[in-house]
């Protein structure tokens, strides 16, 4: 469990602005961070992993303290257990992909964790190359593998796949999914891609002007729930679950998330990717005003 309860006097482009952070985050889950530029979602990852100070309050990790103003508590970054990925990857230009991942890891540890890391990442093939020779995607999978060398129980995603396009992003996604469960991490992501939010995220925290506005299960943040209408929509299938006797998509259209019965007959041949398209018949269609 996390328990942010802190303030931070941040300079925003149209004068102070207090972010104010108070909540608290169960352990294993995946939270995503949204909101408008400048709301304050990288400010948040930065005061969790000790690279800003909060200018007052507490920062508590499985009853631990990280921060405390009063006590004068202020844990280092490198004993905060975070492993931390940037939109830019951030990795060292001038070491082989391997190296990137011995570097991190501290003086006397088992040499294995990075061996396992790279079978994990499937980095096997790329090991020796580095950094400059690799596509984006694969730069992010060397990035994703190398927050977790020091085996963190946080994991920090600040916009990690917003340079990517969608076919590898939807790769990578299952790859963070994949150590988020397998290492039982607890991620905190930064997003604005609804349809990323809506596969990855269990809870989402809706940041504006630094103040936490709303907050929620994907579905109850994003979905439109009134679909009907004599449309037609192309989009492209995030989930398929079963739910007791159906069977139910979850469909990207544009930047709208819906969920879609599926019939038996037609379920055997969707996959999660494919291209479908939505569409209904025989009632009329709704307007009504979006507010978010
Ligand atoms: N160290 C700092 N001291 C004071 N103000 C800061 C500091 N770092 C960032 N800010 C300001 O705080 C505001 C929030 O920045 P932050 O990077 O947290 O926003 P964001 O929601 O991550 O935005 P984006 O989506 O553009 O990355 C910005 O106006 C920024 O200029």
């Amino acid at each position: 469990m996390i328990e942010l309860d802190i303030d931070k006097k941040l300079h925003a482009a149209d004068g102070e602005m207090n972010l104010g952070l108070h909540f608290s985050i169960e352990k294993g889950k995946l939270i995503t961070l949204y909101g408008e530029s400048g709301a304050g979602k990288t400010s948040t990852l930065r005061l969790l992993s000790g690279l800003m100070k909060p200018d007052k309050g507490k920062i508590i990790v499985k009853g631990k303290t990280w921060f405390d103003s009063d006590k004068k508590t202020n844990l280092p970054p490198q004993k905060r257990k975070i492993g931390y990925v940037f939109q830019d990857y951030a990795l060292f230009p001038n070491m082989t992909v391997y190296k990137n991942l011995e570097f991190t890891l501290s003086k006397g540890q088992d040499k294995k964790k990075v061996s396992d890391l790279i079978e994990i990442m499937e980095l096997g093939e790329l090991q020796y190359r580095k950094p400059e020779t690799l596509s984006g995607g694969q730069k992010q999978r060397v990035a994703l593998a190398r927050a977790l060398v020091e085996q963190p129980e946080i994991l920090l995603l600040d916009e990690p796949l917003a340079a990517l396009d969608i076919k590898i992003r939807l790769k990578l996604q299952d790859y963070i999914l994949k150590v988020h469960r397998e290492f039982n991490l607890t991620t905190l992501l930064i997003s604005h891609d609804i349809g990323e939010i809506n596969k990855l995220s269990d809870h989402v925290i809706f940041l504006e002007k630094g103040k936490v506005v709303r907050q929620g299960n994907p579905d109850d943040l994003f979905i439109n729930r009134n679909i009907s209408g004599k449309f037609k929509f192309t989009g492209e299938i995030l989930k398929i679950e079963k739910q007791e006797i159906v069977n139910i998509a979850t469909v990207l259209i544009q930047s709208s998330v819906v969920k879609v019965i599926v019939l038996d007959s037609e379920i055997q041949q969707l996959r999660v990717g494919d291209k479908v398209m939505v569409a209904t018949k025989a009632f009329n269609p709704i307007l009504y005003k979006v507010e978010i």
